[in-house]
């Protein structure tokens, strides 16, 4: 049940930490077993009142600088002329998988696999993965009922789990123009049937997070009939200060604050803590709990009780920059932006028939692409991606989605580097757990990533320019730059987080002292009763949007835990 105040708590043998993709999923499975008790604790509010949320298109309204955002920003990136730029994270039931755009990925089977043999343990590898993506999702017929044979491979999707999945219900005007231009250059830009299978490259229809015309978020797995479990408690509005030990090197104690009365409270797990603040929110919990680097934690007045250096180290994410063109049309999406009435119209559809536009994300169709092999990128820096058959860089094919001037209709192709090399960190720098930690990505530290990135928006015109499918299309490239300079610039002046961050406390091998976090059960090396179950643990980020992984690596966790304690 969703308690009504702190006076309402009762015993518990799990506390978890956090209620997006990581929390919700563990929480559901775990209290699958009626023997088991579970207590879920979550900084934000239930999230169930919101059209923005529920309108799968209105996703860009969401983050930066709303009420379901953190509402974070990045440290000064001296690669992207010092700008500082949002870093959201989602903040309520679902965590930050109610504020992302809903594209459903799971990156390449080399990706996983390298999990694998990051952590030396083949459980996280593809194939042993694979049964766990299917798991978690709910794949579910378009709303436009089209017949779909040809737009996904139905072998490796699951269709009874708690996340929808759906390929775009309403068609776009520039669907055609995409799909025939994978027709014209097949070579450089083939078709793809389904980017799910472990060979993610080519261009496809998207898939996301939608059930028949409605985001599906993380609180999914928290729906009415799970919540009507009586050992599942929710205590919401309810920010984590840190966990402490309970006996030397026990971690059984969650300090929280109560919203209630404004006092930091602490409640006991029996069993374990499971830390799923995400990637940003897992490390500064436990920084905020003395475990880190312990030179650093001293230098800053918290009293170290556990050093592990790797925590909030190795932060990585994807990053990315659109190119946008004034199209000869008017059927594109900038027309609804500008026009309250139409969209009005729009939502009312939506609302009475979940028809229309606004039953899909951004764009309906994706791009996952490699630079060529033969290229001076690779041969100079090495290939930083987890393999021959991994993307470099990816496009979301979208419609006019933003707006450029007050008039005019465009096409917008964002290009992400989605293997990137560089990394960055999560600190902190003050003693308040309630402060907001420093988050740098470090967008573009390793000099490859500029490279990839400026060959992204290249290839990005070339598809656009070297094929037929666009010449009555396109009245004007809006980007204007063409030398290596002028798109570095571009680049430096534009280019943002895709908001794809992992690896911040990241799984290592058993017995591997000198880096990571957890061991690749997730259980925080050193010490007894806490357990991290999100992104943070992700030991490579995969060439892909990240929450599939993330359900993916919950719904396994959930696994390893009840093994661990013989529940069913
Ligand atoms: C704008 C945006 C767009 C994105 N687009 C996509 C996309 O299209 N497809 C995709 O797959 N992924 C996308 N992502 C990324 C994806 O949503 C995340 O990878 C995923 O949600 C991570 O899951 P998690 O469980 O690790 O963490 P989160 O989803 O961040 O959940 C962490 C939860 O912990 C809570 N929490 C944190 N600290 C505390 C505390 N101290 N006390 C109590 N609770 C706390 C938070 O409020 C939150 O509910 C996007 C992200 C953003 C920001």
């Amino acid at each position: 049940a969703i308690l009504h105040s702190s006076a309402d708590l009762k015993s518990y043998d799990f506390i978890v930490i956090g209620a997006g993709p990581g929390g919700s999923t563990v929480s559901n499975r775990l209290t699958e077993d009626p023997s088991i008790s579970v207590l879920l604790l979550e900084a934000g509010g239930a999230n169930n009142d919101s059209l923005t949320i529920d309108v799968p298109l209105l996703c860009t309204k969401l983050t930066p600088n709303t009420q379901w955002d953190w509402n974070y920003t990045t440290t000064p990136q001296p690669n992207l002329n010092n700008r500082v730029l949002p870093f959201p994270r989602g903040i309520g039931l679902g965590g930050t998988s109610a504020v992302n755009c809903l594209v459903y990925t799971r990156g390449s089977k080399q990706n996983i696999d390298k999990w694998a043999a990051l952590s030396k343990d083949p459980s996280w590898g593809w194939d042993a993965m694979l049964p766990y993506f299917k798991k978690s999702e709910k794949f579910n017929l378009p709303v436009d009922g089209h017949n779909i044979t040809g737009q996904f491979d139905p072998a490796f999707h699951g269709f009874k789990g708690y996340i929808g999945v759906s390929v775009p219900g309403a068609s776009r005007a520039i669907d055609g123009r995409v799909i025939q231009t994978t027709e014209k250059l097949p070579d450089e830009f083939p078709f793809t049937t389904d980017m799910n299978t472990g060979d993610q490259l080519g261009v496809g229809w998207v898939q996301a997070l939608i059930d028949e015309g409605v985001r599906s978020s993380s609180a999914s797995y928290l729906a009415p009939q799970v919540l009507a479990r009586e050992n599942l408690d929710i205590l919401l509005h309810t920010r984590v200060a840190r966990v402490l030990p309970s006996s030397n090197d026990s971690f059984n104690v969650v300090q929280y604050l109560d919203s209630a009365d404004g006092n930091l409270k602490n409640v006991t797990a029996s069993k374990e803590i499971i830390l799923s603040a995400g990637a940003v929110g897992t490390p500064n919990i436990l920084l905020h709990s003395g475990i880190g680097n312990a030179t650093t934690l001293n230098s800053l007045g918290i009293t170290p009780l556990l050093h592990l250096p790797s925590v909030g180290q190795n932060l990585t994410d994807h990053i990315g920059v659109s190119s946008t063109w004034l199209v000869n049309s008017t059927l594109t999406y900038d027309i609804v932006l500008r026009n309250t009435t139409l969209a009005e119209t729009l939502l009312q559809q939506w609302k009475e028939k979940k028809t229309g536009i606004n039953v899909d994300t951004s764009e309906n169709h994706l791009a996952f692409l490699r630079l060529p092999e033969n290229s001076t990128i690779l041969q100079t820096f090495g290939d930083p991606a987890a393999g021959n058959e991994t993307a470099h860089f990816e496009f979301l094919f979208q419609n006019g989605l933003s707006q450029v001037t007050a008039s005019g209709n465009y096409l917008n192709i964002p290009a992400g580097n989605v293997s990137p090399k560089s990394s960055g960190a999560i600190t902190i720098n003050s003693t308040n757990p309630f402060d907001a930690p420093l988050i740098d990505p470090g967008l573009l530290s390793a000099q490859i990533d500029i490279h990839i990135l400026r060959e992204a928006i290249r290839t990005a015109h070339r598809f656009i320019n070297a094929s037929t499918a666009w010449s009555d299309y396109i009245l004007q490239d809006l980007t204007n730059a063409t030398t290596d300079d002028q798109i570095d610039e571009f680049i430096r002046d534009n280019a943002v987080s895709f908001f794809h961050p992992v690896a911040t406390a990241a799984m290592s091998p058993f017995n591997t002292t000198d880096w990571g976090v957890v061991n690749p059960d997730l259980r925080v090396k050193g010490v007894k009763g806490l357990r991290i179950v999100d992104a943070s643990v992700a030991p490579s980020l995969p060439a892909a949007h990240t929450s599939a992984a993330v359900y993916g690596i919950a719904e396994h966790a959930a696994d390893i835990i009840k093994s661990a304690y013989g529940l069913s």
